[in-house]
């Protein structure tokens, strides 16, 4: 009997080599044929579970639709199918060109480990064979120096392992890198991401896509890779071995087992990509779902286990077959049996590491199902941040046929502009309104009236669907001229300094803030103390150690920092004492800025010059201020009173236009901001008068004593608890 191991050094081995290599031929012929026949299979078997699961869950729609519906749903999810497997092609041409020098050496490491795993993995078959053929023969040197290379071999094997798990790593975190750098790109421009979540619902978790899917795929991606360069080396070197000692018809066998065997898994496996693309989307919904999701997946583990436990007995008879069939049967010799032992130890390694690497690549097909959900999803956030970062560009054209753009002035002005919500409510009918550098807006209604929608569409956030905007620094950096500070300001954890440039970075800055222009910032909103209590580089979650005033203040003062020509103050006040609001008003105007506020507070109407009244049901009322601090209006339907809306628009409009006439009777032009407050508080002391009016008082003058007893008594009922709890 031939020894397997030595068998391409010996004469036999190279003339019986020479006799197979047709053999060899047929049975490359066979693989190949085999894994496509088992790819197709995988496909078709795939896309008929895909269906299936789509429609089981509306199979009461389907009984009644019928045949003709359930081709429809086939067709989607082949159409499905293939949008997936484009958007992997579309993905991975993307990462090959951008893969970059370091990229391409991990590639090339990877495919060098494969080949270097494949042929230690080899060698240490070999040297376990003739391990067994040494014992047996009781051969004391031979086997001391094959245990020696056994151990180099391992410790080989295993730096090669843990090598290649390095670089697969590295490769995915390079993938990872491009990917995020692609969408980040686009996401981040021209505040896409607020788009995408509040105003485009055609993308859903946009951020779980990137923090999420993009690391799964990448690192799918690479295992993928690695494990089929591996196993395509392998599967090459053991079929190449195979042949030269076993019969063709032994390969057919191995493959027939192959591909039954993984043809039986796969009709027990789940729909891995259905589950796939479900898990991803109720992990960013519904955590409950998704535990639940698990729990059946486990299900499925279990069938599919115990399936291959059966299937590892067909194993055990293909790997003893040549032994029974002639080939390798031993001789009665101690020679023989121990070639014998060796035979088989070594004729096991190969089956089975030939077994595991066509396994790897006949599950490959599954894996790139799995890849093609995430590159769908990743492909379809892409899509759309692209589309959404041009509609800016869109609006700036001036040949619109729509006639609605945005083009650039010193003032802002909106003509016949349409609010309408992304749900295609429409909040603002036709709104014309100019404000002039230097003027300063007032802008009150109703809660959900559109006040702050109004601004959303200014500052590019919605689309503008009708109308025309003029404003400042269209095209520039939106934060320059026009600035916007809403109710609750973003603090970013970072240093004091980065909250007062913010939204711009430390290499954003065009002026290096001093730590003396600090201090001034801060102490126009009366926050000096935090220089104080924070060191200058000490990085603090803001949100969290600030109340909300404070935190309003800190918004308040980056307004000084930036100095635009425009603020939005979206009751950006409400939160912080009125004194602070006067000077913070007085300062704003001082500054040379104009502020268009968001307010319910009738009393700011002092320091504006034009009033804004929506309804929120289309209506609005523009109120200038006249010379004489009189108002001349202008306004759509806004009186035209038919709901509760509108009415309540009306009252507020009403209060203010009264608060400012009463200012204009006073001739308080110039009046203190105080004194309006106090005006407009609630009066106290009436009802403070009329408690008090039931105490009786003593006298000065002396009374007789029954009537002071009296008196007294009637004054310890008065003040009982009792006596006070009653209603006036
Ligand atoms: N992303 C969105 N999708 C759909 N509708 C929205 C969206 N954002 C806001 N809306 C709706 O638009 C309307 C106006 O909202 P807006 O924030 O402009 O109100 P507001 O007048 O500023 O209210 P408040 O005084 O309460 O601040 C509301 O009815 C709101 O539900």
């Amino acid at each position: 009997m031939p020894s397997l191991q030595l068998l391409q050094l010996t004469d036999r081995g190279q003339v019986l080599l020479a006799s197979r290599r047709r053999t060899l031929d047929v049975v490359s012929g066979a693989l190949i044929a085999g894994g496509a026949l088992a790819y197709a299979r995988s496909s078709q078997s795939q896309q008929r579970r895909r269906s299936e699961a789509n429609y089981g869950s509306e199979a009461s729609e389907l009984a009644t639709k019928g045949d003709g519906l359930s081709q429809n749903g086939r067709l989607a999810a082949t159409k499905r199918k293939k949008s997936g497997l484009k958007s992997l092609h579309f993905l991975t041409a993307i990462l090959l060109k951008k893969i970059g020098p370091n990229g391409t050496r991990f590639l090339l490491g990877l495919v060098l480990t494969a080949v270097l795993r494949t042929a230690v993995g080899h060698r240490l078959a070999k040297v376990q064979g003739f391990l067994f053929k040494a014992a047996f023969l009781r051969r004391v040197p031979t086997f001391t120096r094959l245990i020696i290379e056994n151990l180099i071999l391992c410790f080989l094997q295993s730096t090669l392992y843990q090598t290649s798990k390095y670089l697969t790593g590295s490769l995915s975190l390079r993938f990872k890198k491009i990917l995020t750098d692609i969408v980040d790109a686009d996401y981040f421009e021209n505040m896409v991401y607020y788009k995408m979540s509040y105003v485009d619902h055609r993308v859903s978790n946009p951020e779980q896509r990137i923090a999420s899917d993009i690391p799964k795929f990448s690192s799918e991606l690479s295992e993928l890779v690695q494990d089929d360069l591996a196993a395509v080396a392998e599967g090459l070197i053991y079929t190449w071995r195979l042949c030269s000692y076993a019969s063709p018809k032994y390969m057919v066998w191995i493959m027939a087992y192959v591909l039954v065997a993984g043809g039986v898994i796969r009709k027990f496996s789940p729909a891995f990509v259905k589950l796939k693309s479900t898990e991803q989307q109720l992990e960013g919904d519904y955590r409950q779902l998704h535990s639940r999701l698990r729990h059946m997946r486990r299900v499925w583990h279990f069938m599919v286990v115990r399936t291959e436990k059966h299937l590892i007995l067909c194993r055990v008879v293909l790997i003893i077959e040549p032994f029974f069939s002639g080939n390798l049967r031993p001789d009665s010799s101690t020679l023989g049996r121990a070639e014998m032992l060796s035979n088989l130890r070594y004729h096991t390694s190969v089956i089975i590491s030939l077994f595991q690497s066509l396994g790897i690549l006949s599950i490959s097909s599954r894996h790139l199902n799995i890849l093609s959900g995430y590159a769908d999803r990743i492909r379809e956030l892409l899509d759309v941040s692209r589309e959404l970062s041009g509609i800016r560009d869109k609006s700036l054209n001036h040949n619109s046929p729509s006639g609605n753009y945005i083009s650039e002035a010193n003032h802002i002005e909106f003509s016949d502009v349409k609010v309408v919500t992304p749900a295609g409510n429409i909040l603002v009918n036709d709104l014309t309104l100019r404000v002039e550098t230097g003027s300063n807006l007032l802008n009150t209604g109703p809660n959900g009236s559109g006040k702050s929608s109004l601004f959303r569409v200014l500052g590019g956030l919605w689309p503008l669907v009708s109308g025309h905007i003029v404003k400042p620094g269209v095209g520039s950096d939106l934060n320059k001229e026009i600035f916007y500070v809403p109710q609750r300001p973003y603090t970013a954890v970072g240093t004091l300094r980065e909250q007062l440039i913010y939204p711009l970075t430390e290499d954003q800055e065009i002026e290096s803030l001093t730590y003396d222009g600090m201090v001034d910032l801060l102490k126009n909103v009366d926050l000096e103390y935090l220089l104080e209590r924070y060191p200058l580089d000490k990085e603090v979650n803001w949100g969290d150690e600030l109340s909300l005033g404070e935190q309003q203040r800190l918004g308040m003062a980056r307004l000084f920092y930036h100095k635009p020509k425009f603020a939005i103050l979206d009751e950006c006040t409400s939160a912080v004492t009125t004194d602070m609001e006067e000077r913070f008003c007085k300062k704003v105007r001082a500054m040379g800025t104009s502020c268009i506020t968001i307010s319910h507070r009738p009393a700011l109407v002092a320091f504006h010059d034009i009033v804004l009244s929506l309804d929120g049901e289309g209506g609005w009322n523009v109120q200038h201020r006249r010379e004489d601090s009189s108002f001349s209006t202008e306004e759509s339907d806004f009186s035209s009173l038919e709901t509760d809306r509108k009415s309540d628009a009306l009252t507020v409009q009403r209060d203010f236009m009264r608060r400012a006439k009463s200012n204009a009777s006073l001739g308080s032009k110039d009046h203190s901001y105080s004194t309006e407050v106090i005006a407009t508080s609630p009066k106290v002391e009436i009802e403070h008068a009329v408690r008090t009016s039931r105490v009786p008082h003593l006298r000065c003058h002396p009374r007789p004593l029954p009537l002071r007893v009296a008196a007294i008594l009637n004054i310890l009922v008065c003040c009982s608890p009792w006596c006070l709890s009653v209603p006036q």
